[in-house]
């Protein structure tokens, strides 16, 4: 029978005694050694200075350990990863107390390369106290068939892989199902979008029965439900919101601007530094992504682009380095989600808007097939976990609230603070400036009021960000010069050298990988393209186009600081000072600048 639970909720039967000490314990108190894990687990908790379990891990662990299948869903960056893979370990680690018969007993399905990547990294890391009796492979390398085939031949415990390599192992006989026994969806309502469907019916047809399903997602949607359907399953619901204090988590701001402007706030808040610490802009296609990047370039401002048609290996190194602070700045692409995404928020409010959005894609198929060119296991603003992302960016708002929600998602992680900055075309200013304009600005307005109704079910206000314009006015000139040299040429041939470099760089990178991996720290993906005309002049602020203060001015504490410490309520709560900081001044920084325009 289906149950749903949710925060304060508790499951009856079956998980009962499971749940008794999450509900029995004080949260603050509640740490991983409640939750029953085997000893070599709790070691790598330790390790990974984890300090207590996140809320889906207090809920939904229990219940995966109990046996039960479940469906689980929690906010972006909640830690819903490790919320399976430590029961999932846990209970391996007590298979092989009685078998020492090697046989694949979990499989994880999740839609992309990188997030396998990703998974994988998650599992070696917390099975490293245990790493003789655990064994997982990833099928989602570029790898030869006869690889893979030699990997699953020693039947490992734990098979990664999206359901397309998985169908295609199973197929060929080289991954047997057999003696599974647990099943994990990640990012559940992306599988099917993401073109699945069929890999999906072919797996669900020999999973065995009874197989324990646990499925994780971030929003729940129709998809889900027919996976739902697929797998036979009716699992119990952990539907997870977790409240947030004011100032806590993201702080959500919109600036309405012209097209051009947004090239000249990005300009000024990044050569000024008034955004501090690392940060993911999203925009709305590839070519726009080379294009911001030329542009930053010429004022010296170093960034990297994340897209679709980079090489896989490059995309991991891209977000492994950026991880280890080696950038600050990605530029990313998500068209692929931006083009599968549809609102289940919108449709819940039933205005319609899906509908309207499906007869959008279908009016361009041909964007479709373009997208088939790359990587079908492409996805940047789902499930990556960008680690300490001060600020996201949308420099082109996307097409759908739930866009919003997954690219947000990429900051204020695993309970710290974020800020998220969409720049809103207004329906008078769309198309009065042909050369920044994108055609998914017409929508702008529309797609910001369902954001800020979707924010607002969650308590959450969208704020206006209201820059000094006049005084941001003073570094149009500088805009207008870099603008100008950053011709269509220029861009097609930053992409085309681009894609060569990468495709070099990612040879060498995977001869490395394994290898040596201290050898790729040489290997940068923030390289100057150069294929724009050169303005060394622009690469300086003059002395007059800053505000009064000066630089210093610019850069202390009160203007582009964003908290990345993690949340601490009861000090919040007992002093109120520090949390006022958050939801005050200097989660606000943007509105300290001033500018003084030149004089002569
Ligand atoms: N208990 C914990 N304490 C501290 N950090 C944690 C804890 N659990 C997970 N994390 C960290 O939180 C970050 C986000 O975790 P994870 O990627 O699992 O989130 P998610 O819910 O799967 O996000 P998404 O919906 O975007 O896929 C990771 O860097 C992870 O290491």
């Amino acid at each position: 029978m289906k149950r749903k639970l949710d925060k304060n909720d508790r499951p009856s039967s079956a998980a009962d005694s499971e749940q008794k000490p999450a509900t029995e314990k004080a949260e603050a108190e509640f740490s991983f050694t409640d939750l029953g894990l085997d000893p070599r687990l709790l070691q790598a908790i330790a390790k990974q200075k984890f300090e207590k379990p996140t809320l889906v891990q207090r809920k939904a662990i229990p219940l995966a350990l109990s046996g039960q299948d479940v469906l689980c869903k929690a906010k972006t960056g909640s830690g819903k990863t490790a919320a399976y893979v430590l029961p999932l370990l846990a209970s391996i680690l007590k298979k092989k107390q009685t078998t020492t018969t090697a046989s694949t007993s979990a499989l994880v399905l999740v839609p992309t390369r990188e997030l396998a990547d990703q998974v994988f990294k998650a599992i070696e890391q917390f099975a490293s106290f245990c790493a003789k009796d655990i064994q997982a492979v990833k099928l989602t390398d570029k790898l030869t068939d006869a690889v893979q085939r030699s990997l699953l031949s020693n039947s490992p415990d734990i098979v990664i892989s999206t359901p397309a390599r998985a169908w295609h192992n199973v197929n060929s006989s080289a991954l047997s199902l057999e003696h599974l026994v647990c099943l994990v969806l990640d990012e559940a309502d992306l599988m099917l979008s993401y073109g699945y469907d069929e890999d999906m019916k072919n797996l669900a047809k020999l999973v065995p029965k009874g197989v324990q399903t646990i499925m994780m997602s971030a929003t729940l949607s129709a998809e889900v439900d027919a996976l739902k359907e697929i797998f036979y399953r009716d699992p119990t619901l952990l539907d997870l919101e977790e409240p947030e204090a004011d100032g806590e988590g993201i702080s959500h701001f919109v600036v309405k601007c012209g097209e051009d402007e947004k090239f000249l706030l990005a300009y000024v808040i990044f050569k000024l530094q008034l955004i501090k610490g690392k940060c993911i802009i999203f925009v709305a296609d590839i070519d726009r992504s080379y294009r911001l990047k030329l542009f930053f370039e010429q004022f010296g401002i170093r960034s990297c682009i994340l897209n679709s048609e980079l090489p896989v290996n490059s995309r991991i190194h891209v977000v492994e380095e950026f991880n280890r602070n080696v950038y600050d700045i990605i530029i990313a692409s998500d068209e692929k989600s931006e083009m599968l995404n549809v609102d289940p928020e919108d449709d819940e409010a039933g205005d319609g808007k899906k509908g309207e959005e499906k007869e959008e894609e279908s009016k361009h198929p041909k964007k479709r097939r373009k997208l088939a060119k790359r990587d079908s296991e492409y996805g940047v603003s789902r499930g990556i976990d960008f680690k300490n992302v001060g600020t996201v960016i949308n420099f082109d708002l996307p097409t759908t609230a739930s866009s919003y929600t997954h690219r947000i998602g990429r900051t204020a992680r695993a309970g710290k603070n974020g800020m998220a900055l969409s720049f809103v075309v207004p329906q008078a200013l769309y198309r009065k400036h042909m050369p920044t304009t994108v055609d998914t600005a017409e929508k702008d307005e529309k797609v910001l009021a369902r954001i800020i109704r979707q924010q607002k079910k969650i308590g959450k206000e969208v704020k206006d960000y209201n820059f000094n314009k006049e005084q941001v006015e003073a570094f149009r000139y500088r805009m207008n010069d870099a603008l100008r040299a950053v011709t269509k040429v220029a861009v097609r041939e930053a992409r085309t050298r681009e894609l060569r470099q990468e495709l070099l760089k990612s040879e060498k990178l995977k001869r490395y990988f394994e290898e040596n991996p201290a050898e790729l720290h040489h290997v940068r993906h923030d390289g100057e393209l150069r294929t724009a005309r050169s303005q060394p002049h622009l690469k300086h602020v003059p002395d007059y186009l800053l505000p009064k203060e000066g630089k210093k001015g610019l850069t202390s504490e009160e203007i582009g600081f964003v908290p990345l410490r993690k949340k601490d309520r009861s000090r919040h709560h007992k002093k109120g000072k520090r949390g006022v900081k958050v939801g005050g001044r200097r989660a606000d920084p943007l509105k300290t600048f001033k500018a003084r325009r030149k004089t002569k």
